[in-house]
């Protein structure tokens, strides 16, 4: 069996070739590379001494005698005592003496001797048993970057290799190492060359590269173990001068995951993003890399009073107001769909959208616009892991988040409407007197100024406010209440309530409404309407478009690190279907949450 695929080798390396040749036409990735190394004419060669030796050992040839030239100088003295030789003896006499068969046979006698092995010196006796002095390490490039850096000893003149990235074409041979001192590329001698002629010599090197390098003998060969970050800050390596490589770098944006393969090196990480787990990775900077970056940033900022922060808007200010206080319309203060299946819909009264959009109008246009960059001294990386939710722990607050009008409060009352006993919002409290055929706990939690007031300094709400001298809020014991009943809470809130509410107890899920293509957004909504007042109502004017979609951007370029998923409202029925779904993989499936939320308190 040996002996036929011995026998073989070259033709099933024929047919191996053949395959892979027709996958590199089907563009498989990396056949191209494999099939250059089959295709090597060295490796061809290398095959045809390997089946020659293994021909010559299967015919396994043996001498008839040790001592061939012996013999030969035994007849060649016998020959020469006779007084009257024939002339046969005569011409083996001058065979035999001849310097090539003397030669010949005492070859003859080396080989049947096995006496051909090269006389080496004998070895130190200090010399360490795996001491590998010089290592030749044969790449083939493939048009692909080497994945390793280099760097130059200025004293010594030294190049060595800085670093190593993980599943570049360097790390994948398994031979090349930081640390290890470059002695020659292709042939070339580097010492002394500046790191960028060295780089040069590379580029110019087609096929295969061969490197003479002396390993590092500090080289440690433990295996790293991965950790997964989410960035919350934008970063470009082509921008950073104090990158070692920006070509070794990876850009990334706020939101995004990486796994971040290698921290060894205090300053600069290895990661790649996810998901994409077979890509070679890249050099971002540390956390504590990108921390000094920010301080730098945030002290070259000009100082900007920041208008957000008034946490009571006194009196009415509603922009499309109309002069009557809500308290004299009672008739249109309920949405006119307060009600399905028998359940209310808490949190869809008009004067509490008003309040919302109203008192938050002008401070989310401060917030999204004119307030320092939040990602200036935020953690620039989040370390997340999978977390699937046990059944017997409360479902993830649904947090939707949206520009005013681009359709939040409908899908979220579509929500509401198309599971009522699974999805639910938070019953608001306010300090407006109750009404005829109101229920305390169902329109509202209605409590005096003092008790509000009260649990506004406790924390007790994520958001409050005023409208037309009454206070209006959404409490977290609401919250909890609807998450202690087994129910799905989703809220709506203005972008900078995200960071209070991104708790363990919560996981809040944050999903983004975004409005669709310009054309789709104005073609969707040309029969709708939108609350002007307690009274009113009236169409979309192009400016409601144009501020709808300058929040929208504002909202997303700011916070979208925060963001787990982007839905485009464009047809509302497919936007709520969509919506559902989301919401119970949220639930249901694993998800990347901060690991600080889902360690053991
Ligand atoms: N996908 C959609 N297609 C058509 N009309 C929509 C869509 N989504 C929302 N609308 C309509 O747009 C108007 C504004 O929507 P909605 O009141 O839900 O916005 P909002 O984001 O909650 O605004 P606000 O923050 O001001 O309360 C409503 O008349 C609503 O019916």
């Amino acid at each position: 069996m040996r002996q036929t695929i011995d026998e073989g080798v070259r033709e099933v390396l024929s047919c191996v070739v053949e395959d892979v040749g027709h996958a590199v036409t089907r563009n498989v990735d990396g056949a191209q590379l494999l099939h250059e190394l089959l295709n090597a004419p060295w490796l061809r060669a290398l095959l045809q001494i390997y089946e020659c030796l293994l021909d010559f050992e299967m015919a396994t040839p043996t001498p008839l005698l040790p001592y061939a030239s012996g013999l030969s100088h035994e007849i060649v003295s016998a020959v020469q005592v006779i007084q009257h030789p024939s002339a046969e003896a005569r011409e083996l006499h001058h065979l035999l003496s001849t310097p090539h068969i003397q030669a010949l046979l005492s070859s003859h006698d080396s080989v049947a001797q096995s006496d051909f092995g090269p006389v080496l010196p004998p070895l130190p006796d200090d010399m360490p048993e795996d001491e590998e002095a010089m290592r030749i390490v044969c790449l083939v490039k493939n048009n692909q970057p080497l994945g390793a850096t280099i760097r130059r000893d200025e004293k010594t003149g030294a190049v060595y290799i800085a670093r190593v990235i993980h599943g570049g074409l360097a790390d994948r041979s398994g031979l090349l190492h930081s640390g290890d001192l470059l002695v020659e590329v292709n042939g070339n001698p580097v010492a002394g060359l500046e790191p960028e002629q060295v780089i040069q010599i590379l580029m110019n090197s087609h096929g295969t590269i061969l490197f003479k390098v002396i390993p590092d003998a500090a080289q440690s060969s433990s295996s790293h173990k991965s950790v997964f970050m989410k960035a919350m800050v934008d970063y470009c390596p082509l921008q950073d001068v104090c990158s070692p490589c920006p070509d070794a770098g990876m850009a990334f944006c706020r939101g995004e995951l990486l796994e971040v393969v290698d921290q060894t090196d205090g300053r600069w990480w290895q990661a790649r993003k996810l998901p994409s787990s077979s890509a070679c990775a890249g050099l971002i900077p540390s956390a504590s890399m990108l921390r000094s970056k920010q301080r730098e940033q945030w002290w070259c900022q000009p100082l900007q009073v920041h208008t957000c922060i008034k946490p009571l808007t006194l009196g009415g200010n509603a922009e499309d107001s109309q002069t009557p206080a809500d308290e004299n319309c009672p008739a249109t203060d309920q949405a006119d769909t307060d009600v399905a299946d028998g359940i209310y819909l808490a949190g869809f009264r008009r004067s509490f959208r008003l309040w919302r959009r109203t008192s938050y109008r002008r401070r989310r246009q401060s917030c999204t616009s004119c307030s320092p960059d939040t990602s200036s001294l935020c953690p620039p990386y989040e370390e997340v892991a999978l977390y699937q939710r046990p059944p017997q722990e409360n479902h993830r607050l649904v947090i939707l988040l949206g520009a005013t009008r681009v359709g939040v409060n409908e899908l979220r009352k579509g929500l509401v409407k198309l599971n009522p006993s699974t999805f639910q919002g938070p019953v608001p409290h306010t300090t407006r007197p109750i009404r005829t055929g109101e229920q305390t706990g169902r329109e509202y939690h209605f409590i005096t100024r003092e008790l509000f007031e009260y649990m506004v300094c406790n924390h007790r709400f994520v958001e409050y406010g005023e409208y037309k001298g009454h206070l209006y809020g959404t409490s977290t014991d609401s919250i909890d209440d609807v998450l202690q009943r087994g129910r799905m809470c989703i809220i709506d809130v203005e972008p900078h309530s995200i960071q209070p509410l991104r708790s363990r107890k919560l996981k809040p899920f944050v999903i983004f409404i975004k409005p669709p293509a310009a054309d789709r957004l104005r073609e969707t909504r040309r029969n709708a309407r939108i609350l002007s007042s307690c009274r009113e109502s009236r169409a979309f004017r192009e400016e409601d478009f144009v501020h709808l979609e300058e929040t929208s951007r504002l909202i997303e370029e700011k916070y979208k690190q925060f963001f787990d998923f982007t839905l485009e409202n464009n047809e509302l029925h497919d936007s709520c279907r969509r919506l559902c779904s989301v919401i119970q993989e949220a639930q249901e499936e694993p998800q990347w949450i901060p690991v600080s939320w889902s360690r053991e308190e």
